[in-house]
């Protein structure tokens, strides 16, 4: 699950500081006790305060100085988690200094002994070693891979209480960063929209393979060796990229999608295969990645299956065990081979071949039925986009007699666009990449709809003229990746005064700064904000990781 990378277009002088925010920022503030007392905020507990009850220092390196203390390298320290910040992560604190320490896997109220492995200007970052008191709303993590696989990282914390932690965030980000007061959010922020289904939500996983199974420290020396049942097949240890956890199942994708993977685990290391796993350090070796897509039937809704080997060349028949094994699975309906010749760690393919069925598989997402392929982006949660549809459907409060333009930013395959498509003159969406804009022109035709155009461009680099290529729309839906905006974007949005801008945001940090530069302006910029804050909605769409959604409805003040 990627982590943001805030491009330095995005930074700005702000009144906070936090840790994990600091790229949003011009000046990066050399004192720590305003980044503490600004992740006081954004991780939402009182300001730092002597009285703390967290964090006694169990120095066993160095005697702490209470009033100017810095963790060193290797120290180890008995904490206690505050809460979750951005990116989940447990933040902590240093009891009379109130020293910021942030830490993976720890839950709000737990107690534990952790080892300081990073420092930072003004935080540092810790590893948890061991629980001395949990959580009270810590809970089993039904997956046994759940400690150390970088997927979820939540699971062992009572759903309701992941829910109330993300919403909190939210609001905190929106408060410290966007600049709303918690008077103004009283009624703008709306209660956060749960996922009905904790498990087996994603549409899409993507396994990688290794030359060796990666194994937390804990469980080292168990059972490794040194021949092909060492291969690894699994996802990526949390950090890196060249480590992989072998993982059998995973709760997170459908039923017949782990049938697949137990298939493909069952077989592909035999050495009479001649299969080897590609080592992203020596570059040698064949299979890079396994993706396995889940869509839906448009006649019957029973689940149909997309296999994507990812290999480094073209070599149909090496993968022929394994196409012949998995295409007996009765839901697999496309077998396809991405050949990526490339060094990088990407699963998109110079090359594409269909070893089985078809090029792609279907889904049906309001009402609409859309043409996947294995490259395509489309919401990795079907039932939970259905419902964050429906309220930026809401939000759009389209009048119904076919008079508005849409303008549909980031579209991606055009699914937002083409879900209001029937109802509005014309969608005009703009995405980066080409085949989604491709698979966006095919999904419209599949569906009958001619009302909408797609254009391929980066919206980080739109000129003077990006305009001129479209009437003024009455909506603009914006649902940019991680980074949020670019600054031109902001600029353009601004100047072009829409009635309504409807914000998809999939980072709160980032959606925070930009609703706050199209609400309040950019002072430092002389640019004034032309919008209301109208509602802020949180959906999770992703239970047991750090990712949130959020919906905001713009309306020109
Ligand atoms: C969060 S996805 C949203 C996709 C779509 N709105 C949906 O709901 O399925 C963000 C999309 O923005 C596209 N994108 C990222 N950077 C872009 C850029 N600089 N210019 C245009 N599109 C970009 C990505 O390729 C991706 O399809």
């Amino acid at each position: 699950m990627a982590t943001a990378a805030l491009p330095s277009f995005h930074i700005r002088r702000l009144n906070f500081s936090h840790p994990l925010l600091l790229n949003l920022r011009t000046h990066s503030l050399s004192s720590s006790s305003t980044a503490l007392a600004s992740l006081d905020s954004v991780s939402s507990e009182p300001a730092q305060s002597n009285t703390s009850t967290t964090a006694n220092p169990r120095n066993d390196n160095v005697k702490a100085k209470p009033t100017s203390f810095y963790p060193k390298r290797g120290q180890t320290l008995e904490l206690e988690c505050e809460s979750i910040a951005y990116k989940g992560k447990g933040v902590c604190k240093v009891a009379d200094t109130g020293f910021v320490l942030m830490c993976d896997r720890v839950l709000p109220g737990e107690r534990f002994i952790g080892r300081v492995t990073r420092k930072k200007d003004n935080y540092a970052e810790v590893k948890k070693l061991k629980t001395l008191s949990p959580h009270r709303d810590a809970v089993e993590a039904p997956c046994e891979y759940a400690s150390h696989c970088g997927g979820c990282k939540t699971q062992n914390l009572l759903y309701e209480a992941q829910v109330r932690a993300k919403e909190l965030q939210v609001r905190e980000l929106t408060v410290h960063v966007g600049r709303f007061s918690n008077k103004e959010l009283e009624t703008i922020m709306k209660p956060i929209v749960p996922c009905d289904i904790q498990f087996h939500y994603r549409n899409k996983m993507e396994f990688s393979f290794g030359p060796k199974k990666w194994k937390p420290q804990e469980l080292l020396g168990e059972g490794s060796s040194n021949n092909n049942d060492d291969y690894a097949l699994g996802l990526h240890a949390p950090g890196f990229f060249d480590k992989v956890l072998n993982v059998d199942i995973c709760l997170l994708q459908s039923e017949p999608a782990n049938r697949v993977l137990a298939a493909i685990q069952d077989i592909w290391r035999e050495s009479q295969l001649g299969l080897s796993p590609y080592n992203c350090r020596s570059h040698a070796g064949f299979l890079k990645h396994l993706m396995i897509r889940t869509g839906r039937d448009a006649e019957t809704s029973l689940p149909e299956i997309m296999v994507n080997f990812v290999t480094a060349s073209y070599e149909p028949d090496l993968l022929k065990p394994l196409v012949e094994k998995i295409e007996a699975i009765p839901e697999v309906v496309s077998i396809m081979n991405n050949v990526n010749t490339s060094v990088g760690n990407t699963s998109v393919g110079e090359m594409e071949y269909t070893l089985y069925g078809k090029p792609t598989i279907r889904e049906i997402l309001r009402g609409l039925t859309f043409q996947i392929s294995a490259n395509s982006f489309f919401q990795t949660n079907t039932r939970q986009a259905e419902i964050l549809y429906k309220l930026i459907e809401d939000c759009a409060c389209i009048k119904g007699d076919g008079s508005e333009i849409v303008l549909d930013l980031f579209c991606g395959t055009g699914t937002i666009g083409l879900t209001l498509a029937r109802r509005v003159k014309h969608v005009y969406g703009y995405e980066v990449v080409p085949q989604a804009i491709s698979d966006a022109g095919r999904n419209a035709k599949l569906n009958g709809i001619d009302n909408a155009t797609f254009i391929q461009g980066d919206l980080n680099k739109i000129g003077e003229n990006f305009g001129n290529a479209f009437p003024k729309p009455d909506i603009v839906i914006t649902d940019p990746n991680r980074p949020g905006m670019h600054m031109k974007l902001i600029k353009f949005l601004l100047k072009l005064r829409a009635a309504t801008i409807i914000y998809v945001s999939c980072n709160p940090a980032t959606c925070a700064r930009d609703l706050d530069y199209l609400c309040h302006g950019v002072a430092e910029k002389n640019i004034n904000g032309c919008y209301k804050l109208r509602s802020l909605q949180p959906v999770d769409m992703f239970p047991h990781t750090p990712h949130i959604e959020c919906v905001c409805l713009l309306e020109l003040s």
